[in-house]
């Protein structure tokens, strides 16, 4: 086993693992002691931990931590694929959201929501290094970690989508949405529904207004399907050239929570999910990874996903967080279906 897995075993100080995507290391950074260290906005180098709500502090981890970079060095059973339950409870309260994100719509109060779900899993305490190791061999394309605070909880994932990746005056990011269940798909050849296309649009559309006031140069793709796991997604390849260096965090706030995790518009969207979801999504939806800013030179070097296929562990139960798009074109009963498409990124590999 790798000796990160030692040690953040035996931690009871904050730590991060973290492999980035189609990368052979692993990160760990190790705090030197408890404490908490939040901020409302991002000014030094540091690993972040953000929640999803704006208005709440953004955890992080400074510079200092015991930082150490090693290969990947082992091998890992799964166990069979346990079949997804579906809980009529769960799937009944699921369906009355959905349908309330649907009439809001059809009054005009928004155009697309995006509505989730907290389900609770039994776990076994002793397995976490292996969920983990799972997670990284089964999802290489993934932004894979592992995350402990005392005062924040231990979450893990594997997310798709990249929030943004900077360097220097170039910010790179994606418009990811839509989704369909298709194990090893024939990408090239799938046809997406309308409703699926207006989903990932309205994403697209409100990033390219986020940045048009920070650059003069903004570019995307097309879009094109994307395997995450079993699913296939809809995804845009988004650069902006920045006019200043000093707004990447500008950047982020624009961004941040995109239309494919809150809604649109935003504020809206917002409002509706507190209001109704009936749980706090604490950092599901948030981002995560690694912020570096030189106030010096201004430079800045960042690589940040957002946090979904993501669960909070605490001891024998892992909470799944389940979320999906919501629009005029939306069918309950699928859009149900499609939670419990995304609770098997996890769930295969507990
Ligand atoms: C909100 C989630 O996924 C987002 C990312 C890709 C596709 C999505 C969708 O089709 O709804 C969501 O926007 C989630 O996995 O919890």
């Amino acid at each position: 086993m790798n000796n990160l897995f030692q040690k953040a075993l035996a931690a009871s100080t904050p730590f991060v693992l973290y492999r980035k995507p189609n990368n052979s290391q692993i990160v760990g950074w190790f705090q030197k002691n408890k404490m908490l260290h939040t901020t409302t906005k991002l000014t030094k180098s540091c690993f972040v931990f953000a929640p999803f709500h704006e208005n709440e502090k953004i955890v992080f981890y400074p510079e200092d931590c015991d930082i150490t970079h090693e290969f990947i060095d082992f091998s890992v059973e799964f166990s069979q694929d346990i079949p997804a339950q579906t809980n009529s409870f769960e799937r009944e309260k699921h369906l009355l959201l959905v349908n309330k994100g649907i009439q809001a719509i059809h009054d005009g109060l928004m155009e697309k929501v995006v509505l989730s779900r907290k389900e609770t899993v039994t776990i076994e305490q002793d397995k976490y290094p292996i969920y983990f190791q799972r997670l990284i061999k089964k999802y290489p394309t993934a932004f894979v970690y592992w995350f402990y605070h005392p005062n924040v909880g231990m979450w893990m994932g594997a997310t798709p989508e990249q929030l943004v990746k900077i360097n220097n005056n170039v910010v790179q990011t994606v418009s990811l949405a839509g989704t369909i269940n298709q194990p090893n798909a024939d990408l090239k050849n799938i046809i997406w529904g309308e409703k699926e296309q207006n989903e990932q649009q309205v994403v697209t559309d409100f990033i390219m207004n986020a940045l048009k006031p920070l650059s003069n140069d903004l570019q995307a793709t097309k879009p094109y399907s994307y395997q995450a796991g079993s699913l296939v997604h809809i995804k845009t390849d988004i650069a902006a050239v920045l006019k200043n260096t000093q707004d990447a965090y500008k950047a982020i706030e624009a961004l941040h929570p995109t239309p494919a995790l809150c809604g649109f518009p935003k504020q809206e969207a917002q409002k509706f999910i507190i209001e109704n979801e009936g749980y706090n999504r604490e950092f599901y939806g948030g981002y995560l990874g690694e912020w570096k800013f030189n106030n010096l030179d201004y430079s800045t070097k960042s690589d940040l996903f957002v946090n979904l296929r993501c669960m909070k562990l605490d001891k024998n139960q892992a909470y799944l967080f389940l979320g999906g798009g919501i629009n005029k074109d939306s069918i309950p009963e699928n859009e149900y279906e499609e939670t419990v498409n995304k609770s098997k990124t996890i769930k295969s590999v507990l």
